[in-house]
């Protein structure tokens, strides 16, 4: 487990730091000690340079996520082919890109549920898929299908925008039998996405989440959920909001999102609803940056040292610099708050803004994961006097989320190609000035 930022604190502990206190806890075994689980859909990204009367044409919705039947998809690739428009391909969906990132960022384990072909064929897209995957995301509970995994042509705009079509193949043939109970039992999250239900009547992918969901209440894995996007949610936002409240720990989703789900526009306002269902929320907020809620115990709250910010909610940044909790772990639970501009004011030159999104999650997960790895290995540190969700406080995790998400922007892939440059580990105060 690589740590979240080096610290200067006293409680980070130096992995190579030859202290001889520090050598009784026991040498890394193979095996990690802390992982994260998601489930996703198999999806290869077909990345098209278009303009948005393409977009148009096939009937899909500028900046969303749109499946499309099998005959559409056949003429809309046939046109990209003929008009030489495809520029990349890459592995894809939102959860494998989270689990991708994750394991690059920590470098440490993920594991991915969801469907691989059974017979993969050298340069096809399942095995592109592969070729592009972290060798420390775990592929060995893929479950093999007779058939394509999906596609995801990714139309991207003159202003580098995306609009996805999915041509879904065999990607939601995942089964209950093929999810294993004791890898879920023992990880710090199980990651969903909300494009998990979006099937035809009959296909096994909602009833595969559900029984993860199920496994993971039973052991008190914190359930994440990214919401994908904004049209999953509007379709029903009542049943989401009842969905939420009754599995979901941690909330993952943009503004447009956010407001699709509760019906208010201003982030940081839906943010807080959003705290009436779950434990923590993570709403990016594109050129506005993004935003944190969650709850902390108000006895060991801290007072943030950063100028207060004025919001829909006065001074909100007040108790940034606490850490999140889970609310049924408090005593006494108090919100706290956090935003974060872009980092840098964003890159000069946005060179895709597809999976910004999925970068921040990859970073909130693992600080989640490195508390967790951290209360293993020292489980009598002051710092877990509490049952703390994160290793940092929420300020921190913002900034680190918003650190990701700016690599992302600043490459074509929505997935990290490397972790972040160690001259640059430390996220203290100074680097963050220009
Ligand atoms: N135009 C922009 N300028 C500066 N920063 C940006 C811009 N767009 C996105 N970002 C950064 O990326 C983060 C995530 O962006 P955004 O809200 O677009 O994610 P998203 O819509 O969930 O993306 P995706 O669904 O593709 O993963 C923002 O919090 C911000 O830090
Ligand atoms: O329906 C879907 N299911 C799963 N992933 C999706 C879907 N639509 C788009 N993406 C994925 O979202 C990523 C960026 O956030 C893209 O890589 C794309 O593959």
């Amino acid at each position: 487990m690589k740590f979240p930022g080096k610290r200067k604190s006293k409680h980070y502990f130096p992995v190579s730091n030859r202290d001889p206190l520090l050598q009784q806890s026991p040498p890394e075994s193979e095996q990690s000690a802390s992982w994260v689980v998601g489930i996703d859909q198999t999806l290869v990204d077909i990345e098209a340079r278009v303009d948005d009367d393409f977009v148009r044409r096939y009937g899909l919705s500028l900046g969303h996520s749109l499946v499309i039947e099998d005959d559409v998809a056949e003429a809309l690739y046939q046109e990209l082919v003929r008009e030489n428009l495809i520029t990349h391909q890459f592995a894809g969906g939102t959860i494998g890109n989270t689990m991708h990132n994750y394991s690059v960022l920590a470098d440490d384990r993920s594991v991915l549920l969801g469907v691989m072909c059974n017979n993969i064929e050298i340069g096809g897209y399942a095995y592109r898929y592969l070729c592009n995957t972290s060798s420390r995301t775990d592929l060995n509970y893929l479950q093999g299908v007779d058939g394509a995994i999906g596609r995801c042509f990714t139309l991207i705009n003159e202003h580098g925008e995306r609009t996805f079509a999915i041509s879904p193949g065999q990607m939601n043939q995942l089964h209950a039998e093929s999810i294993p109970e004791s890898t879920i039992a023992g990880a710090s999250a199980l990651v969903l996405s909300a494009y998990l239900v979006r099937c035809k009547e009959g296909e096994p992918m909602p009833e595969a989440s559900m029984q993860a969901i199920d496994y993971a209440k039973r052991y008190d894995v914190p359930v994440v959920l990214t919401m994908g996007t904004k049209f999953v949610v509007a379709d029903d936002p009542q049943r989401w909001q009842t969905f939420l409240r009754d599995h979901v720990s941690i909330l993952a989703m943009n503004e447009e999102e956010a407001a699709a789900l509760t019906g208010i526009e201003d982030p940081l306002l839906a943010a807080d609803r959003a705290l009436e269902w779950v434990d923590l929320v993570l709403c990016t907020a594109g050129p506005q940056g993004l935003y944190m809620a969650a709850y902390t115990e108000d006895e060991a709250k801290r007072q943030t040292r950063q100028p207060l910010l004025p919001g829909a909610i006065a001074e909100f940044n007040q108790y940034e610099f606490s850490r999140a909790i889970r609310r049924h772990e408090c005593q006494q639970p108090l919100r706290i708050y956090s935003h974060i501009a872009p980092y840098m004011g964003g890159p000069e030159k946005i060179m895709n803004t597809n999976g910004a999104g999925d970068g921040a999650l990859a970073a909130l997960l693992h600080d989640i994961t490195a508390n967790r790895y951290h209360r293993a290995k020292v489980p009598n540190s002051s710092k877990h006097g509490y049952h703390w969700l994160t290793y940092s406080s929420l300020s921190q995790v913002c900034k680190y989320a918003n650190r990701v998400s700016y690599q992302v922007l600043n490459q074509h892939s929505p997935r990290l190609s490397r972790g972040l440059p160690e001259r640059e580990d430390s996220l203290e105060e100074a680097y963050w000035d220009r």
